[in-house]
């Protein structure tokens, strides 16, 4: 058996602040107990470095297969919403200019428009998290989506500049998936919930990728 002290994740050499960021998760739901505590877990770690719950967009598929897909397509909703958001910004620049000229002059002054009370981000995402549980059955079908998955998003994060954190578990067995989740049954007890893990990545690519666009090193 392997030594378990040498295997995993060391802590970051930083703490990164993800207090700023933007992140979706998209989660497939096959294997649904796994999925509801790779997610959580994902949660957990992103808010404990600072990403407020407002920031953190949370949609599901029905399975691995169509990750990619989704992770493309969010990362792409993310872009348009944020220049969508764009032309607002610019009609209340216009509005606090119009108050500005308008003090001096008898005309009524125009209302500057209201943001909507909502305090959640229209910022492109700064990383995606994207989750699923393949599990081995009896065909070839574990072999093929594992593939393809891994490809696509591997895919996805070079083409967009988006980074996509590998949430994927391509387990043998249900016991393996379950230890993976922090929900182990056997003797080798819970296990550790590796989307804990994929929280930390996504807050350490989404800082280093802030600098790394910019020239920063
Ligand atoms: N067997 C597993 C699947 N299979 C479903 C596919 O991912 C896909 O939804 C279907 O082929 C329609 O395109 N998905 C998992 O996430 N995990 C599995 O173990
Ligand atoms: C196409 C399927 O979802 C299914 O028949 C695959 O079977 P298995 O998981 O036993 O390989």
């Amino acid at each position: 058996m392997s030594d378990p002290t040498i295997k995993g994740l060391p802590p970051p050499p930083v703490k990164y602040d993800g207090s700023d960021f933007r992140i979706a998760i998209v989660h497939a739901r096959w294997n649904d107990a796994i999925i509801k505590a790779l997610v959580q877990g994902t949660i957990n770690k992103l808010k404990e470095q600072g990403v407020k719950q407002e920031n953190i967009v949370v949609k599901s598929v029905p399975g691995s297969f169509e990750l990619p897909f989704a992770t493309k397509q969010l990362i792409e909703a993310g872009k348009v919403q944020s220049s969508n958001a764009a032309p607002s910004m610019i009609a209340s620049t216009t509005n606090l200019l119009s108050l500005i000229d308008n003090s001096s002059s008898s005309q009524s002054t125009p209302k500057p428009s209201s943001s909507g009370g909502s305090s959640a981000s229209t910022a492109p995402f700064d990383a995606v998290v994207s989750i699923g549980c393949l599990i081995k059955g009896s065909t070839m079908h574990f072999e093929y989506i594992c593939d393809a998955v891994s490809h696509g998003l591997m895919k996805i994060q070079l083409d967009t500049g988006t980074p996509v954190i590998f949430g994927v578990l391509t387990a043998l067995t249900d016991d393996q998936a379950l230890e993976r989740a922090g929900l182990g049954r056997g003797e080798k007890g819970k296990g550790h919930n590796h989307g804990e893990d994929w929280g930390l990545a996504a807050v350490e690519l989404a800082a280093q990728n802030r600098d790394w666009v910019k020239g920063v090193l």
